[in-house]
């Protein structure tokens, strides 16, 4: 007898979650169907733990593989089982043509890891075909090749600066995740302003559509530096366990609070102290990589798990940080998900600063460090809130402990990470902006925006998906791309 793919309660939820979000009413099979296909499409198999064996669960669905990859059809055209059996038993590194309840196991545990990737990737506003296209159809290989795709890349860039009357020559060229760097000497001084007048041209040469080219000015005599965005198909996906090590690096070691986001544009890790920060404010577009950026964060400050925060989680959506429960350095051992319950402990964190402020008082130091070389026995807390800006229109009062808390924070250990969808004046007032110098921008719909983030334009023209600028406290602001955090990589944490 054929045995079913189970799935619980909240596979169901994840199921019924996204065929709503489709334009074309899709049944239960067709969303499993597309879960299995988005886990094949990943390089290794769903662990055995995070999927173990399943029953029929309450509430939860039970699929037939007929259905599913029509195993056991009478028309053997539309029986793909040794199809489905071959990939798995390749994945999986077993025979499972052998034993057909292995089988049916690991067809199981590749829907539910499809479902719970599919979770993540789906957004309401997505657009069907261009998720297939952009997340189950993409060209694996080609993306992991990126060098090739450079292949005449620089000859087309030197060609169009000829069009535009500058004859560079090309120095070195060097392939990141998205972008490709091209160096060149510019024979003439003059040449500088016409590259620059060019810019667009240049773009209109390549085909870029509005993805635009970045100009700088190189650090060797009369060079400059082209970035020039590469097609979405040739991009190198920045995974979370690809940067990981940076955090157990020297430069890592040095700091306090290290965060790796993800990388630069020419794929070196991207890190920077929390603790320098000292606070963080985010602003992207929904969609643009917001919750991935939030995840990069927090699986940093949990890296090491001696010199990991306390964390305050605020989820207004009550969806994003619920992989962090149980997390034992969660204060409140849950997030924080209404906007009275917000209130409170932001509130309750002002209390804290204050009281290490006597503490500091008593020691005689000046700062958490002080305190900690005269052996305080305090931690660092983090409060890490999402969606700023539905937490304003619910509870404007918000906006007081957290200015206390920008304002006065820092040397007591209390950091702050506010992230919004909605970067606009009312969600970073003045004196929370004067207060949280570093900002990061993800792709925002208009220059007002980005200028309501970073001081300045640019993030309009970012490419998406975790494509970001960064600016640190009184630094210049740096481009990157970040980390793509799965499921699996937060529940490693609570290992
Ligand atoms: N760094 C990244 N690398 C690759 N893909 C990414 C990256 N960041 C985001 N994405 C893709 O974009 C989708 C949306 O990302 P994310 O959920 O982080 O957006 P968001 O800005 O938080 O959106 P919302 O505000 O609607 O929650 C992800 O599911 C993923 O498919």
């Amino acid at each position: 007898m054929v045995s079913r793919i189970h799935l619980t309660k909240d596979e169901r939820a994840i199921i019924e979650r996204v065929s709503q979000g489709w334009r074309q009413k899709l049944d239960q099979w067709t969303i499993a169907r597309l879960a299995l296909a988005r886990s094949l499409q990943m390089t290794e198999a769903p662990s055995p733990e995070l999927y173990p064996p399943l029953s029929g669960q309450r509430g939860g669905v039970e699929l037939h593989p007929m259905q599913l990859i029509g195993e056991g059809r009478a028309n053997e055209l539309e029986d793909f089982t040794d199809l489905y059996c071959a990939m798995l038993s390749i994945y999986e590194g077993a025979d499972l043509f052998e034993d057909e309840e292995l089988y049916h196991a690991a067809l199981q545990r590749h829907v539910r890891r499809g479902l719970a990737v599919l979770n993540e990737e789906w957004r309401d506003q997505s657009d069907l075909n261009r998720y297939i296209l952009d997340e189950i159809l993409v060209d694996r290989a080609k993306e992991a090749d990126s060098g090739e795709t450079s292949d005449g890349l620089g000859e087309r860039v030197t060609r169009a600066l000829g069009q535009i009357g500058v004859d560079a020559k090309l120095q070195s060229t060097s392939v990141g995740p998205r972008l490709t760097r091209f160096s060149y000497e510019l024979p003439l001084l003059d040449d500088l302003d016409r590259l620059r007048r060019g810019q667009d041209k240049i773009g209109f040469a390549l085909g870029l559509g509005d993805r635009k080219i970045d100009i700088a000015v190189g650090t060797s005599e009369r060079t400059v530096v082209l970035d020039v965005p590469r097609p979405s198909t040739t991009w190198k996906t920045v995974n979370w366990p690809d940067i990981v090590s940076a955090l157990d690096s020297p430069a890592a070691s040095k700091m306090s609070l290290p965060i790796c986001l993800g990388t630069s544009v020419l794929g070196e890790p991207l890190l920077i102290d929390l603790a320098e920060a000292p606070h963080l404010f985010i602003g992207g577009t929904t969609g643009s990589g917001k919750s991935m950026c939030l995840h990069s964060i927090l699986l940093s400050l949990n890296h090491n798990k001696v010199l990991a925060p306390e964390l305050l989680l605020v989820d207004p959506k009550a969806v994003e940080f619920a992989g962090y429960r149980g997390l034992p350095n969660l204060m409140g051992k849950e997030p924080v998900v209404t906007p009275d319950d917000a209130y409170r402990a932001l509130n309750d964190l002002v209390d804290e600063m204050e009281r290490r402020q006597t503490v500091f008082k008593e020691l005689g130091a000046r700062d958490i460090s002080e305190a900690l070389e005269k052996g305080a026995r305090l931690k660092r807390i983090v409060a890490v809130v999402d969606e700023l800006g539905d937490l304003f229109l619910n509870r404007r009062e918000i906006e007081i402990p957290l200015i206390k808390l920008a304002q006065k924070s820092r040397s007591s250990g209390i950091h702050l990470v506010l992230a919004t969808q909605r970067p606009e004046a009312a969600t970073f007032p003045g004196l929370l902006r004067s207060n949280i110098p570093s900002r990061i921008a993800l792709t925002v719909q208009k220059n007002a925006e980005s200028r309501i983030i970073l001081d300045e334009g640019g993030a309009e023209q970012l490419l998406g998906k975790g494509d970001m600028l960064v600016k640190f406290t009184g630094q210049q602001v740096v481009r990157g791309h970040g980390s793509r955090v799965l499921p699996s990589d937060i529940s490693e944490i609570l290992r």
